[in-house]
Order: C-alpha cells, then structure tokens, then sequence
C-alpha cells in the first residue's frame, strides 16, 4: 500500500454515472491522486466499483462515515478492509468505544490495515447549524474535542476543515493524519461547503490530504485542473 505524501490530492468521485466516472479516472495516474468514493456512488454502484478503481492501482478512501454501535462499525470496517481500500471513515460523534472498537478491527490486517480516521465536524456546517444540533462550541472547539477523542481512542487522523489544521497540528502532532475537504481554488463556487480554504493555503495550514470534489470534477478540463492543484501544492 502506497503512503506517498507527495500525493496529496483525493478526487472525490462524486458521480451518478459509472461509466462517466470510470472515463474520468482513465484519463488519471495513481501516482498524482487518490481517490475517494462515497456515498452517492456505493449507493449506486457498491464494492465492486471499488474494486474496479482498487485494481485500477488507485489508493480508494472509502468515505462511507460509519455511525452506528460498536460492533456493527466494527463489522462494516472490517468489510472496507476486505475492499483493499487505503482509508475509511466512521463519524467521531459515533463515540469513543465505537472508535476503538473499529481500530481493533483492523488490527488483524497488520500492515495492510486501511488507515482509520474520524469525521470531526463537517465542513458544510458552521457556528448556526451547530446550534441548532444543541452543540453550543464553536466549530474549532468541536474539532478538537472530537479530534482528541478519536486520537485517544488509537485512530490514525480526522476529516476536519483545513481552517482548524493548524491549530489540530500544534495540539495532536504531526503524525497524526488530517484529511480535509472544503477546498476552494480561488474564485471557485463554494457551494453548499461553508469551513473552506484554497488548497496552497491548506497545506500550509497543515493539512495532509485535500479532498476535492465539483472543483475538478465539474471543471470544464478536470484533468488540467488537478495538475494545476498539483503544481500549486508542490
Ligand atoms: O466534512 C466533510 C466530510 C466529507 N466531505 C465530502 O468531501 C467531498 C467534497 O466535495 P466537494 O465537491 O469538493 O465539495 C464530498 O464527497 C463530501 O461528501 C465533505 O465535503 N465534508
């Protein structure tokens, strides 16, 4: 399994089109992206177009964002596992033993185990809608709350806003890996995403891996569009 951290890029493959998704990644090298599925199209397409993108020679982070009881996250990431994905994710919100329990998992496959982290808070939210969830921290303080909590519980990194990177780095260490969706070249639509960063400006933050989604995907030439965010982040 691939650990270049010179591969910062996580295309998200957000597409109700297999075959449109799958014209996209041929056009793609796995030395200059990872790629991300998730749940729009395992919804769609399930394990085997995993499988597909994994044989492909392509590191899959399976973004799935388990939430359930301990022992059925357990189960389901020991199901990612078996895919031969790179990355998967539960929800930190799901608990400290749902985490540690699913780490445990893992443990099985050794070196080959998928690399396990946690959705802190999601990048499309900000201060209003976590009020409304009855949460009265600010996002930054429910990133690092919850990222403390993941990195207790033995998980190998977080998805956070890129806006938080720094802050995570001084307080969790360098190792521990920050995945971070939300970014934005300048001038591009934010969309629904509200915590958002560019992505020269993330890995100068600290983030580890960008994952960019409608940017590339939706860009009138996506294949020039990532090599443009790769010459920028080099
Ligand atoms: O907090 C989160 C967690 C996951 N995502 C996912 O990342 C991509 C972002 O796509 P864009 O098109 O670049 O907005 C998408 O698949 C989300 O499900 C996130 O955005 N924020």
């Amino acid at each position: 399994m691939s650990q270049n951290d010179n591969k910062k890029v996580l295309i998200a493959l957000d597409y109700d089109d297999r075959q449109a998704a799958l014209n996209f990644v041929k056009q793609l090298s796995p030395s200059e992206c990872r790629l991300k599925v998730g749940k729009e199209m395992f919804t769609y397409f399930g394990p085997e177009f995993v499988k597909e993108l994994v044989a492909l020679g392509f590191d899959v982070f399976l973004d799935l964002k388990f939430h359930d009881i301990p022992n059925t996250v357990a189960k389901a990431v020991t199901a990612a596992a078996e895919l031969g994905v790179w990355m998967v994710n539960v929800h930190a919100s799901g608990g400290f033993e749902m985490m540690q329990k699913a780490k445990e998992a893992l443990a099985k496959y050794g070196e080959n185990a998928p690399m396990l982290i946690a959705v802190t808070v999601l990048t499309s939210m900000d201060q209003g809608q976590l009020l409304r969830l009855g949460i009265e921290k600010t996002p930054q303080d429910q990133v690092v709350y919850l990222a403390k909590l993941a990195q207790e519980a033995g998980l190998d990194g977080v998805v956070c806003s890129a806006q938080e990177a720094h802050l995570l780095k001084s307080q969790l260490g360098d190792s521990f890996k920050l995945v971070t969706p939300g970014i934005r070249p300048a001038g591009s639509d934010a969309g629904d995403q509200k915590r958002i960063m560019t992505p020269q400006k993330a890995v100068a933050a600290g983030s580890d891996y960008l994952v960019i989604g409608r940017p590339i995907t939706q860009a009138s030439d996506p294949v020039a569009t990532l090599q443009e965010i790769n010459a920028s982040i080099a």
